[in-house]
């Protein structure tokens, strides 16, 4: 079941080429009960990320919701605010991360962040499909 969210994740990210390089194209569900509650993707250079823009097309509570990411949620102010902090301040408990961010900004400290927090983070989800999407655009933002 899981797996059909992360692949919606990854299917939505691809929305978000051109116009977001070099940001690679995240893409983000968030899930209540089995059920997509809100979606969305990087959008261009210096805009929202995906996680961002799914928090933000979503209103009722947060209690229960995971978060399907295909990128590990950055954890430093870039162009844009650091997304590990924001699905913290969200109240988010979950979040389901596909690949972690090999920029060395971030690179394993979104996940630190989120589970120092207190948030519960799985990792490696439809790991192969995502590497194969979202590889060439790493390391170029
Ligand atoms: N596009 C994307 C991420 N992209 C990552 O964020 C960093 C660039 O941040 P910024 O300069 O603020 O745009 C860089 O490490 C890149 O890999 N991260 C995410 O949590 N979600 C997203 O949708």
């Amino acid at each position: 079941m899981s797996e059909i969210f992360m692949l919606r994740a990854l299917q939505i990210s691809k929305s978000a080429l051109p116009d977001c390089t070099p940001n690679p194209p995240v893409g983000c569900v968030l899930v209540k009960n089995d059920f997509i509650v809100s979606e969305g993707f990087t959008q261009a250079i210096g805009g929202n990320h995906a996680e961002v823009q799914a928090l933000n097309s979503y209103s009722g509570s947060t209690e229960n919701i995971t978060a399907y990411v295909t990128l590990e949620p950055c954890s430093y102010v870039g162009r844009t605010p650091a997304c590990a902090n924001t699905l913290i301040n969200s109240g988010i408990k979950r979040v389901v991360v596909s690949m972690l961010d090999p920029d060395p900004r971030n690179s394993g400290k979104g996940v630190k962040i989120l589970e120092q927090a207190g948030v519960q983070v799985e990792i490696g989800l439809c790991n192969d499909q995502v590497i194969h999407f979202l590889a060439p655009y790493l390391g170029k933002s």
